[in-house]
C-alpha cells in the first residue's frame, strides 16, 4: 500500500503502533542521513528501539559487499524475525535494503520511505529488490513486497537538480508506455524543480502500481516498465565498469531515445511520433557520449539482459505514445542503426 504522509507522519506512527515489531533498523546513506533522517526522527513516535545503518551514497555501493556488511550488522545486533527495516533513501537504498531484508533469516519485514523523485515514482514500488553483480545491473535480487510505502514529497526540497532530472526520466517513461495524457502534462514542464514535478508524482506512481498489480513477476506486461532499459542498462553498465557511473535516469533517457528510433525502424511507431519523443527527451537531458563504447561491447551486454529468452534479445518497444509492446525481437541491423542514430545526435 502507498500512503502520502501528513506533515506529522501520523500514518507511519499508526502503522508502527499497530504492528508488533521487535526493533527498527533504519537504512540510510550519507545524504539521507543528513537531510531526511532528522525529519523522520523528528516525527516518528514509537516505544521501539531503533538503530541507524548508514552506507556511502551511490550506485557503486549496490553490491554484495555492502549487502554482506548489512547482513553481518543485523546478525551482530541480534535482529530477529520480527525486526523491521525502514529504507529511507533513493533507489539504491530501497533496492539494497529490500534485498537485505528479504533474504536475512529468509525474510524480515521492511518498509520504503523514498526520498528521491526516482524512488517515489518507481523504485520503491513494485517489489523488485537487488544488487549489481560486477558491472551488470540488478543481476541478483528478489521479488519482495514492502509492508508499506510512505511518500513524503517534501523530501525533494533538498534533492540536487541532476537527481531530480534522473527521476523525471522514469516519469516520462510511465507516460510513454501507458498514459499519453501523463506524457503531455510532463512535457509542459519548462523548469524541473520539486514544485513543478510534485503535482505529477501520484499519477506516475499509479501507472507503475497498476502495471505491477497485473504482473508482479514480470511474465508479461511488467516488461513494458523496462522500455529504454535494454540499451539504457547496457550503457549504464559500461559506465559503471569504467569507474565513471552515470545516473540511472540519465541512462534511461539515452535508452528511450535510441529505443524510440528502434521502434520506428521496426515499423512500430511513425517517424513523426519518434521525433516528438526524441526531441522532448533531448530538451531535458544533455547528450550522453557513447562514442567510447564499441558496438560489440554494448551488444554483449544486451545479450545478458534479463528479459532475453533462447539467447534472443527481447525489447520492450513503444507502439505509440502511451502504449508499449514487449518481447519484440529486432534485426541486428536495426539495433546497430539505433546506436549509430544516437551517436549522430551529438552533431545534429
Ligand atoms: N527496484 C526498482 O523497481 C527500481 C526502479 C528504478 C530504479 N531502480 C534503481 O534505483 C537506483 C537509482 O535510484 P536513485 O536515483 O534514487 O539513486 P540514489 O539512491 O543513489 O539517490 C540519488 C542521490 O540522491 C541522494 N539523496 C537521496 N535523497 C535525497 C534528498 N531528499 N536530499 C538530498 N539528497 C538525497 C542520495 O544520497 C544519492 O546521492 C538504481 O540503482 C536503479 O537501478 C530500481
Ligand atoms: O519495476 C520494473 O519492473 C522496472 O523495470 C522498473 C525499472 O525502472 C527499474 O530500473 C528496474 O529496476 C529494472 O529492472 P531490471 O529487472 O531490468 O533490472
Ligand atoms: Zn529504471
Amino acid at each position: 500500500m502507498i500512503t502520502i504522509l501528513n506533515d506529522n507522519f501520523s500514518q507511519l506512527n499508526t502503522f508502527l503502533h499497530e504492528k508488533s515489531f521487535s526493533k527498527i533498523f533504519i537504512l540510510v546513506d550519507e545524504n539521507t542521513h543528513e537531510y531526511c533522517l532528522p525529519i523522520l526522527l523528528g516525527n516518528m513516535e514509537t516505544d521501539l528501539g531503533f538503530e541507524i545503518l548508514e552506507i556511502e551514497a551511490g550506485e557503486e555501493m549496490k553490491n554484495i559487499q555492502t549487502a554482506n556488511q548489512l547482513w553481518e550488522i543485523l546478525t551482530e545486533m541480534q535482529a530477529d524475525r520480527k525486526a523491521l527495516v525502514i529504507n529511507l533513501g533513493g533507489g539504491v537504498i530501497t533496492d539494497m535494503g529490500g534485498f537485505v531484508a528479504s533474504t536475512y533469516k529468509r525474510g524480515i519485514q521492511f518498509i520504503n520511505i523514498p526520498t528521491t523523485l526516482l524512488s517515489m515514482c518507481d523504485a520503491s514500488i513494485g517489489g523488485k529488490t537487488g544488487i549489481d553483480l560486477m558491472h551488470y545491473k540488478n543481476m541478483v535480487g528478489t521479488f519482495a513486497f514492502p509492508e508499506q510505502i510512505f511518500i513524503f514529497p517534501k523530501f525533494l526540497e533538498t534533492l540536487p537538480f541532476k537527481e531530480l532530472r534522473s527521476g523525471f526520466a522514469e516519469m516520462l517513461k510511465h507516460g510513454l508506455i501507458a498514459d499519453k495524457n501523463h506524457w503531455d502534462q510532463l512535457i509542459q514542464i519548462r523548469k524541473l524543480e520539486a514544485e513543478t514535478v510534485i503535482p505529477h508524482i501520484q499519477t506516475s506512481m499509479n501507472i507503475k502500481q497498476d502495471v505491477v498489480d497485473k504482473d508482479f513477476h514480470e511474465q508479461n506486461i511488467r516488461k513494458t516498465l523496462n522500455f529504454g532499459h535494454t540499451i539504457g542498462h547496457a550503457v549504464e553498465s559500461l559506465c559503471l565498469q569504467q569507474g565513471n557511473p552515470i545516473l540511472h535516469g540519465e541512462a534511461v533517457a539515452m535508452g528511450m531515445i535510441a529505443e524510440a528510433h528502434l521502434a520506428y525502424l521496426e515499423n512500430l511507431i511513425s517517424e513523426a511520433d519518434a521525433s516528438v519523443i526524441i526531441e522532448n527527451v533531448q530538451r531535458y537531458y544533455p547528450y550522453l557520449d557513447i562514442n567510447d563504447f564499441k558496438d560489440e561491447d554494448i551488444t554483449a551486454l544486451l545479450l545478458n539482459d534479463k528479459k532475453n529468452t533462447d539467447r534472443k534479445i527481447n525489447f520492450s518497444l513503444l507502439s505509440g505514445i502511451g502504449s508499449c509492446t514487449y518481447d519484440h525481437q529486432c534485426s541486428q541491423e536495426n539495433i546497430l542503426e539505433s546506436l549509430s542514430f544516437y551517436r549522430k545526435l551529438n552533431n545534429a
